[in-house]
């Protein structure tokens, strides 16, 4: 049987007080790769910050990770983003230190305190992304891609039950948005849940899945054709 990791029933997403999506019915299970697409302004953002308690959820049912949205108090918060990994379009490093400094930042900050545990950690997740090499580097001295690779490590840090990744190519080229891609299809392969909010429509046809669209104040899934 499939394990529901995010379950959205007639929900309503607001910014303030304007309504931005409304009967919000959706499903995410275990394992799957699921796309979030629609026009600029549509709400794929909003959306994606009610999951991860930026935005309260005021209206309809919604659980995430085992956590009520409707119930979520001001010091969940910080739990339950530790069971999401989220990924940004403009990557949020700390500027002042090198990636592994960036990855420690995090570990510590969420409880970590053995020393080998997290060097064993911190490795790992840079290798799934392909960083290993590189943990030495300030962000400065990194390309977008390789940029955006070091925030999906870091969003792998404590082994996120559900990765939401808010238009993670937005800022690279073309060519780039592949290697991202390939990271992150790379990881889905491995098991992890993934939500990804794009509009680049070109990597939905490169690499079909489960798509949500946005539109007119809705949220429905579309078959890949007629995208
Ligand atoms: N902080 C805010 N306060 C009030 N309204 C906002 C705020 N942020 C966004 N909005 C409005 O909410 C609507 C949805 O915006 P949102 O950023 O969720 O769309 P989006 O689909 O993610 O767009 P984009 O692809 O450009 O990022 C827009 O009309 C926007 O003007």
């Amino acid at each position: 049987m499939s394990e529901t990791i995010l379950d959205l029933k007639n929900a309503a997403i607001y910014q303030r007080e304007s309504l931005i999506l409304s009967e919000v019915d959706v499903t995410v299970n275990k394992g799957e790769f699921v796309y979030l697409i629609g026009k600029t302004g549509t709400g794929k953002s909003s959306f994606m910050k009610t999951l991860y308690g930026d935005l309260p959820l005021t209206e309809g049912e919604g659980t995430i990770v085992d956590y009520n949205l409707r119930t979520l108090k001001e010091k969940d918060i910080p739990y339950l983003r530790r069971k999401l990994g989220v990924v940004f379009q403009d990557f949020k490093l700390l500027t002042d230190r090198n990636i592994k400094n960036n990855l420690l930042f995090v570990l510590k900050a969420t409880g970590w305190k053995d020393q080998k545990a997290i060097e064993h950690k911190i490795d790992e997740v840079l290798d799934k992304v392909g960083m290993k090499s590189k943990g030495f580097k300030y962000p400065y001295q990194l390309s977008g891609g390789e940029q955006q690779r070091v925030a999906i490590a870091r969003a792998l840090l404590n082994d996120p039950e559900l990765i939401l990744a808010d238009e993670p190519t937005g800022n690279l080229d073309t060519q780039t948005s592949v290697e991202v891609m390939e990271v992150l299809q790379e990881i889905s392969k491995n098991g992890n849940t993934i939500l990804m909010a794009t509009h680049d429509y070109a990597l939905l046809l490169k690499y079909p899945s489960k798509t949500l669209k946005c539109d007119g104040q809705r949220v429905f899934e579309v078959v890949q054709k007629s995208v």
